[in-house]
């Protein structure tokens, strides 16, 4: 261990008693820096708290958070961007915090996220996620780059005994940073079901005809499908799959109650750090060729193709206002890029600049929510489409999820490419951006190869 274990318990010992004297709970965050540590170890040593436990490694993988344990949740339904802040902020202005490192992603950090469209009635797959749920870890682990810190999150209460306090968490810290990733017993794909796909196309069609009559100008169509398992699938062994197969993805597992919502997504809703802010038009979609003369000619037909340039610029055009609404500075390219994954490549346009004073990171999170790119274009039309016709609750799934720190940093992907795992089922979903030129069939070949990696990563069949 880099700083010796005693010293650092004899800082968590006095935050725990030099706190100021209290009559409501107060929030103790203490950071350390370690060796390094198992991330996905830790995850697996935290299973006392399943159900609360959050794993988030960023696409560029310099990244990790691994948080076990509940020290604070925050739940809102109504204006519930602004509340979760203000919660937040709340909760920080009694808060004593020892940090020396100040490093994004220590001491005090929130994670979580956000349902896509509370407007839509609940059907009970996502009884487990609300409207929007982020919470402060007990234990939080961080890897940035190449060090790692860890931060105890404690909520303390007028009465609490601090000598007890200290003895239990100690003991459980040790016991999660000593965590080593165990492969988890075999778990059989007993099923593979696509859910209503004849309907999917219908609603496509029904899509295209609203957009030529000029009621809407985009919407993204989603679908499901469900894998059953013989057993319970966990979550760890999902997440590795995924960071061993899913470059250039976010990694993410959230758990909640029963349920685990996990997935690799490539698409970056916004970043912030150091008031640099980034956001990423990610839109326009062919699969990988099997040999590198076909992927480079997919990539090149991509390139230049009408229906998946008009499919992006939706989103450049969206993004760049919203972002322009909030930052100086502003640099978005002329033209998208490829961004290749595993089974497909995107069209992608960074978008960058530096955030205005007094703006947070969740008043850009609620301004870009949902973009072009998983609602469409007009937005309040769009949603209002996909609210009547798409035959299923998105809960989670093309949703903002992602984590913010008491420095102003923060970073919030879009949770595409995923699934929700409960106990021995797992729900995937998949979808497309329509366009005036959209055809049903090739939006649903588009979809089923966006399933193609929660398939893999679940044990199913291709
Ligand atoms: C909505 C999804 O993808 C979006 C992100 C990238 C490309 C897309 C497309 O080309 O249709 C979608 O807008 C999904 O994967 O479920
Ligand atoms: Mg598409």
């Amino acid at each position: 261990m880099i700083e010796t274990t005693s010293y650092y318990h004899e800082k968590l010992y006095k935050a725990l008693s030099n706190r100021k004297h209290i009559e409501k709970p107060q929030l103790v965050s203490v950071t350390t820096k370690l060796d390094s540590v198992d991330s996905l170890g830790f995850f697996q040593a935290g299973k006392v708290y399943q159900g609360e436990r959050v794993y988030w490694t960023s696409a560029d993988t310099t990244f990790t958070l691994v948080g076990v344990g509940s020290a604070y949740t925050f739940e809102a339904d109504r204006n519930r961007f602004f509340s979760t802040r203000q919660m937040w902020n709340d909760l920080l202005g009694d808060a004593v915090v020892l940090n020396p490192y100040e490093i994004p992603g220590t001491g005090p950090v929130a994670l979580g996220g956000f349902s896509f469209d509370p407007l839509k009635e609940g059907d009970g797959t996502w009884e487990d996620f609300p409207n929007s749920k982020v919470f402060i870890p007990m234990y939080l682990l961080t890897e940035w780059g190449e060090d790692t810190y860890l931060t105890l999150n404690l909520m303390i209460h007028p009465n609490d005994n601090e000598e007890e306090l200290y003895n239990i968490v100690t003991k459980e810290y040790q016991n999660l940073i000593s965590g080593r990733y165990k492969e988890e017993e075999r778990v059989e794909v007993t099923g593979q079901e696509e859910i209503l796909p004849a309907e999917f196309k219908q609603i496509v069609s029904k899509a295209t005809d609203h957009i030529k009559t000029d009621q809407i100008g985009k919407v993204v169509l989603a679908r499901e499908m469900v894998v059953s398992f013989s057993d319970d699938r966990k979550a760890a062994s999902v997440v590795r799959k995924l960071k061993e197969e899913q470059t250039q993805s976010y990694i993410f597992a959230f758990e909640s109650g029963d349920s685990c919502f996990v997935g690799a997504t490539p698409e970056r809703l916004v970043k912030v750090e150091n008031n640099e802010l980034l956001s990423t038009c990610l839109a326009g979609t062919v699969p990988r060729g099997k040999t590198p003369s076909e992927d480079e000619a997919l990539g090149e037909a991509l390139l230049n193709d009408e229906k998946n340039l008009q499919e992006h610029d939706f989103v450049v055009q969206m993004i760049k206002e919203a972002v322009t609404g909030c930052c100086e500075n502003v640099h978005v390219p002329d033209a998208p890029v490829l961004y290749p994954l595993r089974n497909l490549q995107h069209l992608y346009t960074p978008v960058s600049g530096t955030l205005k004073d007094g703006v947070s990171l969740l008043d850009v999170v609620e301004r870009l929510h949902p973009t072009p790119a998983l609602g469409g274009y007009p937005r309040e039309d769009s949603l209002q489409f996909i609210r009547e016709y798409e035959p299923f609750h998105r809960g989670w799934y093309a949703s903002p999820v992602g984590w913010f720190d008491s420095y102003q940093n923060g970073e919030f992907a879009v949770a595409i490419r995923s699934a929700l795992l409960k106990k021995d089922e797992a729900v995937l979903f998949s979808g497309c951006g329509v366009v005036e030129d959209s055809d049903p069939e090739e939006e649903y070949q588009e979809t089923a190869v966006k399933f193609l990696p929660m398939i893999h990563a679940l044990g199913g069949k291709e």
